[in-house]
């Protein structure tokens, strides 16, 4: 990839259209997070016939290609930059704001802890990012918050030390009592002497004895002695896991993940997952010219279940409940199971400093909901300019794995 000439280069970010806002950190509490935020939410694609066309165009808007062109594209990206300064060239501002505060971290999964590939099986991560996580884990309570099944995520990161939000959100189960039993009572303040160990679960029990609900050998799971903010879910099986709101959209999920996978077996290249409370359609490896009709078949099967929704991420439309949850209420709920906040939204638990990074729309229901509480750190993975409500970049997983190194020597120092 070249600065100069016309290189042409495929990616399926949103391109940045001017946001209108300089850089500020830490972000103002609710102001600025704005129309923007709002907008940029993971936005219901409608389903109806006369909006077919603009649906299709937003399946090729999240996948344009970049001209980069010196030098007026380099000038916006400069700009952008202005706006969200690398997360490591701007680490000691990071640092700075989160002193005396307690760190918790999110993690997306694909796109920030692996890169991005055409199969979805295949997005592994890198032993030397698992080891990145593991160190941050070791100091901080840590979340994989990702679209994938809590199993399949947990079977690409393998940290058992770690708390896991897959199901965008709709399936949290925390740490084994075993992997995190032997630190401090609470997670250390950065500048703090620290225990290299936290357990922060400040009103979170372990039920040791419970197995998740995939029988994922060597997991426990866990449940709030206060009770669950999550519809009250937490009952009985449910026990075993921390929350799951959507459950009794499971057997409505299959029901439709069955007739997509039939619906597009057709078409070459498109594959359906099944992320247990959401599906994905991908179209990665379609051609475009059949993008339409992928399109068509999601929304033929989408008419039958009016209680679905459509969103879409990068190259893949996705499928979920319609109920009020996704990354950012996942982060609120883990941030308040923790003990940083009281989950009424009476007490914002002004004590935490979350960083949250990921790379998607998805990713932005979180970005939004740390800009409304004027908390913490959202940082955005991209290389290109894009509208996001993040404060920070970094260019690709390599960066997010040097963030999370800095973080911990930061911390050990
Ligand atoms: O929230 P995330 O952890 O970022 O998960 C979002 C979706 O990620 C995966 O799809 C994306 O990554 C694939 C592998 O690199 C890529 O082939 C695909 O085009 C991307 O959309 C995952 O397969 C989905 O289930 C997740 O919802």
């Amino acid at each position: 990839m070249t600065k100069h000439g016309a290189v042409v280069v495929p990616e399926d970010a949103v391109v940045a259209v001017a946001a209108g806002r300089h850089f500020s950190f830490p972000p103002p509490r609710t102001a600025g997070a704005g129309d923007l935020c709002k907008k940029l939410a993971a936005q219901q694609i409608d389903l109806g016939a006369a909006v077919m066309g603009s649906w299709l165009d937003s399946m090729k808007a999240s996948s344009p290609r970049h001209r980069l062109m010196a030098p007026a594209v380099d000038a916006e990206h400069d700009e952008w930059m202005e706006k969200h300064p690398s997360a490591l060239g701007r680490f000691e501002a990071v640092a700075a704001a989160a002193k005396g505060k307690r760190i918790v971290v999110f993690l997306d999964y694909d796109g920030t802890l692996s890169p991005i590939v055409e199969d979805p099986d295949r997005a592994v991560m890198t032993d030397e990012m698992r080891d990145a996580v593991r160190g941050v884990a070791a100091r901080f309570p840590t979340a994989i918050v990702s679209g994938r099944c809590l199993d399949k995520v947990f079977s690409f990161v393998r940290l058992e030390e770690l708390y896991y939000a897959g199901s965008h959100g709709m399936d949290i189960q925390g740490p084994t009592a075993a992997s995190t039993h032997h630190g401090p009572t609470t997670t250390p303040k950065v500048g703090e002497k620290q225990n290299p160990t936290w357990n922060g679960r400040v009103n979170v029990s372990f039920h040791a004895a419970h197995v998740s609900l995939s029988g994922q050998p060597g997991r426990r799971c866990m449940s709030l002695t206060g009770g669950c903010c999550c519809n009250g879910d937490v009952q009985g099986e449910e026990e075993s896991v921390l929350c799951q709101p959507a459950r009794e959209f499971l057997p409505m999920i299959g029901e439709a993940y069955a007739a997509l996978a039939a619906k597009v077996e057709a078409i070459p290249g498109a594959k359906v997952e099944n992320n247990k409370f959401c599906l994905s359609v991908h179209f990665r490896c379609v051609d475009e010219r059949r993008w339409g009709a992928v399109a068509e078949q999601v929304r033929a099967v989408l008419r039958d279940y009016p209680r679905l929704r459509l969103t879409q991420g990068r190259k893949v439309l996705e499928i979920r409940p319609t109920i009020k949850w996704d990354k950012g209420e996942a982060l609120r709920f883990l941030l308040s199971a923790l003990g940083f906040s009281s989950g009424d939204g009476a007490n914002d638990g002004d004590d935490a400093f979350p960083i949250y990074i990921g790379d998607d729309r998805t990713d932005e229901d979180a970005f939004r909901v740390l800009r409304a509480r004027g908390q913490g750190a959202g940082i955005l993975v991209s290389r290109f300019p894009k509208d996001t409500c993040a404060s920070f970049s970094l260019r690709d997983p390599s960066e997010v794995k040097d963030f999370l190194r800095k973080l911990v020597t930061c911390a050990a120092a």
